[in-house]
Parts: structure tokens; sequence; C-alpha cells
């Protein structure tokens, strides 16, 4: 085995899109400034409400002071609702951005290593945990705007009376333990809900899927209880959490009361003395409420709590290994010869593809195939970069695939699939979309080729039906993703398994358009039917991820092994298999 002295550049996280830095700090500010002015004006409300009953009580003159206590408690509540106002917006903001950085990177990333991420939890993780974590810079100035009050209200307490300051005091400490324990245990239990409601999307989605599977089979019932297994689990989690909850709460509803209640007798021995007015006792007993409502943060601190966790999900997205690119063109008017040496591709430390020194000529087509799981959609993957191999290198024209700009080997290489993605467009929308812009001419010529023409036709609006509206088969429905391939063809076309839907006639008329009316170049086809290996000039026969043979169809055809692999038995025939298009055969 040989590899490469001059490994590859390795995948690296994708750096974040322009324009999703978030809304920066300005809101969250704006969230911080509102709530610390309403709690300033709560804090500053007893003071002068006290006062003003003092004045009133001893009859005389109340002056500007009721219209200031009017203005403080108006105050007070525009504050609150600019603070609502202001926290949704952020929240929106954050949301938005998390979501965005999470979702180039999912689009960025090598498609390969997405695979872990089933959809349903990419679904959860771009939905609920997005939005929960969009939740976090509001939810930290409110708690540090929650802190003010209790502050606040303690140093006008101790303005107002020593006493009474010292006896609040002494019940915070009780007060601040309640809330760590809570922030601690809360912790674990939220991000292990996260993980089991993601499982369940997952299922769901994998069960939307399977719908005709399972109706066919009948196994409605099972599916249901396969889908809803890790409900139990998700109630347990979420009754831990909400007995968390519950108990800092109970905690805190007790321990509030009790230092309210202290603070109320303290200032009523006090205004017994003659130390304290009315008007400073009922001062004195809402300072005491204020300050106890450090227990208010507990909500808050949750809320922090699970955003942070979904945070770290969301944006595990974002840093999926994303493709280097290089600086390098391909010669001009180059043949597209491919070439493959001491490629190897590591899986879970498993060895899954292994190539050395196979060349695919330029200008013909060579087809790959291989039992399911040989490594075929792996070779096609790597040969037109969209995975790096692990060891090795892959070139073209006889430069390194990874020392390519992104428009170069995006325009030179195209690919089809056997179950394309071919957005909400219209149809001509969907061909036409692309590396590079490509004229209504060429569109139509591609679809004519991909033998889509005649069902676009039939189409309710033609080519401009858009496509959630086209009534269109699987077989259909790949013609188009070949339509695209098409007339997006450079020096290099990959299809993988591309032409699976379509019966054998039609994609003999496919290959003979192929040939003729596409651009020339090489074509790189993983194929299954032994008559896509027969028109091609060359086979790869691939077994567990290593190279059996490289040698036209007709000799490899000799094998017994090869021909199994069609589940064609019996002495190998005298004359090629498969219908055989003029000039195919070199
Ligand atoms: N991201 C991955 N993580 C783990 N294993 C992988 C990954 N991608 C591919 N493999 C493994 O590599 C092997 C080759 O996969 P590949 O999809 O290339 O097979 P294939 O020949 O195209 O099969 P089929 O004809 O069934 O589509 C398989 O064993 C597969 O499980």
């Amino acid at each position: 085995m040989r590899t490469s002295k001059t490994r590859p550049r390795r995948t690296r996280p994708a750096p974040n899109g322009a324009g999703d830095a978030g809304p920066g700090r300005a809101p969250a500010l704006l969230v911080l400034l509102c709530s610390v002015a309403a709690a300033a004006a709560a804090v500053a409300q007893p003071l002068v409400l006290g006062h003003t009953l003092d004045l009133l009580l001893r009859g005389g003159d109340a002056g500007h002071w009721p219209a200031l206590s009017a203005a403080l408690l108006l105050g007070e509540v525009l504050l609150d609702s600019l603070t609502a106002l202001f926290t949704g917006r952020c929240t929106a903001g954050w949301t938005a951005s998390i979501r965005s950085r999470a979702f180039t990177g999912l689009l960025r990333g090598v498609p390969d290593r997405a695979r872990p991420y089933s959809p349903g939890d990419v679904g959860t993780r771009l939905t609920l945990n997005a939005a929960d974590a969009g939740g976090v810079p509001a939810a930290r100035a409110a708690l540090a705007a929650s802190l003010v009050t209790p502050a606040g209200a303690l140093v006008a307490l101790a303005f107002v009376d020593l006493w009474v300051a010292a006896c609040v005091l002494a019940g915070l400490p009780a007060l601040a333990l309640v809330l760590r324990a809570f922030a601690r245990d809360t912790g674990a239990s939220v991000a292990a809900y996260q993980r089991v409601q993601a499982q369940i999307a997952s299922r769901l989605l994998e069960a939307m899927e399977g719908a005709a599977t399972i109706a066919a089979a009948g196994t409605g019932a099972r599916e249901r209880r396969r889908v809803l297994a890790p409900l139990a689990e998700l109630g347990v989690l979420g009754g831990r959490m909400w007995a968390l909850h519950g108990r800092a709460l109970a905690r805190s509803g007790v321990l509030v009361p009790l230092l309210v209640l202290a603070a109320t007798a303290v200032g009523g021995v006090r205004l017994a003395s003659g130390a304290l007015s009315v008007g400073d006792l009922l001062a004195v007993c809402r300072y005491a409420q204020l300050a106890a409502g450090v227990g208010g943060a507990a909500t808050l601190l949750g809320s922090i709590v699970r955003g942070r966790r979904a945070r770290e999900r969301t944006l595990a997205l974002e840093r999926l290994p994303a493709l280097a690119y290089g600086t390098g063109v391909l010669p001009p008017d180059g043949p597209g010869d491919l070439e493959l040496r001491g490629v190897r591709v590591l899986r879970d430390g498993r060895e899954v593809l292994r190539v050395d020194g196979v060349r695919v000529p330029g200008g013909r087509t060579t087809a790959v195939v291989g039992r399911s799981g040989a490594g075929k959609s792996l070779l096609a993957a790597v040969a037109g970069r969209l995975v790096d191999p692990d060891e090795g290198r892959v070139l073209l024209d006889g430069v390194r695939l990874d020392r390519l700009t992104r428009e170069a080997l995006r325009t030179e290489v195209a690919f089809a699939f056997e179950r394309p993605v071919l957005g909400e467009g219209t149809v001509a929308e969907a061909v036409a979309a692309g590396p590079r812009r490509v004229s209504p001419e060429r569109v139509r010529q591609a679809v004519r080729a991909a033998g889509a023409d005649a069902f676009v036709r039939r189409l309710p609006c033609g080519a401009d039906t858009p496509l959630p509206s086209a009534p269109l088969s699987g077989g259909e429905y790949q013609r188009l993703g070949l339509a695209r391939a098409f007339a997006h063809a450079g020096r290099l076309l990959v299809m993988d398994d591309a032409t699976s839907s379509l019966d054998t006639a039609t994609e003999y008329e496919v290959d003979r358009a192929l040939r003729r009316s596409v651009r020339p170049g090489t074509r790189l086809v993983v194929a299954h039917r032994p008559s896509v290996a027969a028109r091609a000039d060359r086979v790869i026969w691939l077994e567990d991820g290593r190279v059996r043979a490289v040698a036209p169809h007709r000799e490899l055809w000799r094998e017994a092994d090869y021909r199994a692999l069609f589940g064609a038995d019996g002495p190998a025939p005298r004359r090629d298999h498969g219908p055989l298009p003029e000039g195919a055969r070199s």
C-alpha cells in the first residue's frame, strides 16, 4: 500500500458565515438597561411611598410626593413593557443567528460527516434547541437586573434601619444555597431531557419517511411503540426537572415569608421604640420582600442552564468538519483524466475503501460495480471530492482535487444521485440551479437528454411548474436530477446510481443522449445493472472496499464471481452482455 507523503489538507471546522455573528450586545444591553431602570423604580417606590404616607398622616401638605409616587409606579409599568419588548427582539435575534450558524455549518460540512445526525435530531437542534439557546442573552441580562432589586432593597433598608437590614441579610445565605443546588442539579437533567426529545423526533421522522413500508407490513402498532418508547424516560426526566424546580420554589417559598415576617417583627419593635415611623415600617416591609425576591432568580437560572446546553447542541452542527479549498485551477481543455493514488478512507477506525494506482481515462465511461457496501458510493464521493480520503490523493488532469478552488472543482465536476434533492422552485429553475448560470436552451437540451421532456411537457405549466405541485414519480424526479447534472456537466460527471429508477429501455435512451448531446467528458458511473457496465469502456470492480479488478465488462464477465454480482449464474456467454450502443466500446 502506497501512501502519499504530502497528506491532503484535512478537514477544518467551518468558519462562521458572514452576517451571522449575532445581533451583538445591543439588544441584551437594552434589556439590562430597562430592567435595571425598572428595578431602580421598584426600589425607590417604598421610600417615596413611605415618606408620602408619613406626610399625609401628619395632615400637612404632601407637596409633589404623591405625584412622584405615581410617576414611579407608571415608570415601572412602562419599563417592564419595554423590557418584555426588547427581550422578545433579543431572543428572536439570537435564535436566528444561532440557527443560521448551525445551518450554514450543516450545509458546508462534509455530507458523510453529518451522517450521525439524523434528520429528526437536526430538526430538534435547529428549532427547539436554537430557541432555548437564543433566550440566554436576555435571560442573563434579566438575571443581572433581578439581582439589582434585592441588592438595592438591602441598601435602602440599611438606609432606613440597620437592624432590619441585618435581620434580612442573615437570612439571604440560605436562599443563595437553595439557588446553587438548583442550578447544579438542573444541568444534568436538562442535557438528558434534550437528548431524549431529539431521539423521539428522529424516530418520528423515520416513521413518516417509511410510512408506506409500515402500512404495507402492517407494523403500525409496533412502530408507534418504537417511536414512543423513549417517552417513559422523557417523563422521568421531566418529572425530575419539575421536582427540582418545585423543591427550589418550595424552599424559597418558605424562606421568603419567614424572612419578611422576621423583618416585619423587628420593624414593629423599632416602631414601638420610636425609632421608625409608620411610613418607615411600610417601606421596611416592602424592602424585605424585594430583598427576598432573589429567590425569583431560580426560574431565570433554569432558562440559562437549559439554554446553554441547547446552544452546545445546536452549534455542534456549526463545527462539522468542512472541506478546505485551494487556489489551483485545472489546465484548460484537459481530457478529464482521473487518478486515485494511495487512497484510503477510514470510518470508525475501520478501513472502508482502499484504491491505489487506479486511472479513469479522460473522455471515457468507467463503471463502478460491487456488492452492497463494497464502497462504490464512497469511491464516487472521493472521486468528485465530496469527501477527502484519509490518506492518498485524487488527481484530475494531474492536479490534486484538494488544491482546486471551490469554483474550479464544482464547475468541472458534476454529480447525479439516486435520490436528488431539487428544492421548491420550478422544474426549469431546479435544472438550471448550479455553480454557473446556464441558458434556457441548455436547460431544455439537458431535460431532453435526461429523457424528461415528455413528462415535463405534460405538467400543468410545463417547465414552469413548481416542483412541490408537480406530480412526479420517483423515476421522473430522478431524471430531473440527471438533467441538472447534464446541464452543468464539466470534464467529469459522477453518476451514483442515478438511473436506478429508470427502466432498462429509458436508461439506454438516456445513455445515448448523454453521449450525443451533453458536453463530452469523463463519466464515472456507479452501476448495479450489467447493461450499464457493458456499455462502459472499463469497469472498476470493488469487493469489501478494495479494487478486485479493473477491466472491460466482457473480460470480467468470464469470472463466475463477477457474473454472480448481477445474479447471473452459469458459464460465461460468448457475446457481450446487454445492449451495446455504437461506438461505446474502445
Ligand atoms: N460515514 C460513514 N460512517 C461509517 N461507515 C461508513 C460511512 N460511510 C460509508 N461507510 C461504510 O463504508 C462502506 C461502503 O459504503 P458505500 O455507501 O460506499 O457502499 P456501496 O457499495 O455504495 O453500497 P450500496 O450499493 O448498498 O449503496 C459500508 O460498509 C458503509 O457502512
